[in-house]
């Protein structure tokens, strides 16, 4: 049995202060969740949130990081940065992080392998542009992504990654996949998985949708056999609606 996980991507929102009040809004409302639940948020709020929710059940992530332990790369974070802080999630390889920042197969691949080194839990991100959509190629599009990402990482390591499918079309965009779309191509990435890792893995690993899920949608995706939580952008910004998602 796989137990969910609901994450908040809070990208580049609020100030350290808002960020907080929105911390402290949402804490009482989600204190009995059954789902896992993480709020990835930017570099600087970081601290001021492992202070704020420490005791509670959310977890602080951040949405990206350096696969270099440390050196002269300006501008960046490095993995023992955030575990130093009581950082435990970081995401990997987000689409806009693919799109607006160079991010490649290559640097998830290095990415991941860093954060497993440092203890930090991985929420690696895979989707399909709506031109692959069109062509036909999403399920080849994502397993290029998968078997790139997963290069020699063992499948302990592998485990312990959250995956998240995001359709690029329909993150932002008010479009959400339908949730059969979701649920097959989320069961297509779990059969990549079985592929390099076998059946026991593919069953274990836990699987995120995301693009416009909202409080409106989410019963209905986290009834889907192969759906295990969701990456949520938009939504999660306000407390209340993000704890409707979270205690769906
Ligand atoms: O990381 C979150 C996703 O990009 C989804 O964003 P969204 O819920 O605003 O579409």
């Amino acid at each position: 049995m796989r137990k969910p996980i609901i994450a908040g991507n809070w990208k580049m929102h609020y100030t350290v202060d808002e960020a907080v009040a929105v911390a402290k809004a949402l804490t009482p409302l989600v204190k009995d969740a059954e789902a896992d639940v993480v709020i990835c948020a930017p570099y600087i709020h970081l601290p001021a949130l492992v202070k704020e929710l420490e005791g509670t059940n959310i977890k602080v992530g951040a949405q990206n990081m350096h696969f270099e332990e440390k050196g002269a790369y300006t501008g960046e974070i490095a993995p023992s940065m955030l575990t130093a802080l009581g950082v435990e999630y970081v995401i990997i390889g987000h689409s806009e992080r693919r799109q607006y920042f160079n991010e490649t197969d290559e640097t998830v691949n290095l990415k991941l392998k860093t954060a497993y080194r440092h203890g930090l839990l991985p929420i690696l991100c895979v989707g399909e542009s709506l031109e692959d959509r069109e062509a036909g190629t999403t399920d080849a599009v994502i397993e290029n992504q998968i078997n790139k990402a997963f290069l020699e990482i063992s499948p302990e390591d592998a485990l312990k990654t959250v995956i998240a499918y995001e359709p690029i079309w329909a993150i932002g965009t008010g479009k959400t996949a339908t949730s059969e779309q979701a649920n097959e191509t989320i069961r297509a990435i779990r059969h990549m998985v079985m592929n390099l890792y076998g059946a026991a893995i593919a069953d274990a690993v836990r699987i995120q949708y995301g693009g416009s899920v909202k409080p409106s949608t989410i019963k209905e995706q986290m009834g889907m056999s192969d759906i295990d939580g969701a990456l949520v952008g938009g939504a999660s910004l306000v407390a209340d609606d993000f704890a409707k998602i979270v205690n769906f």
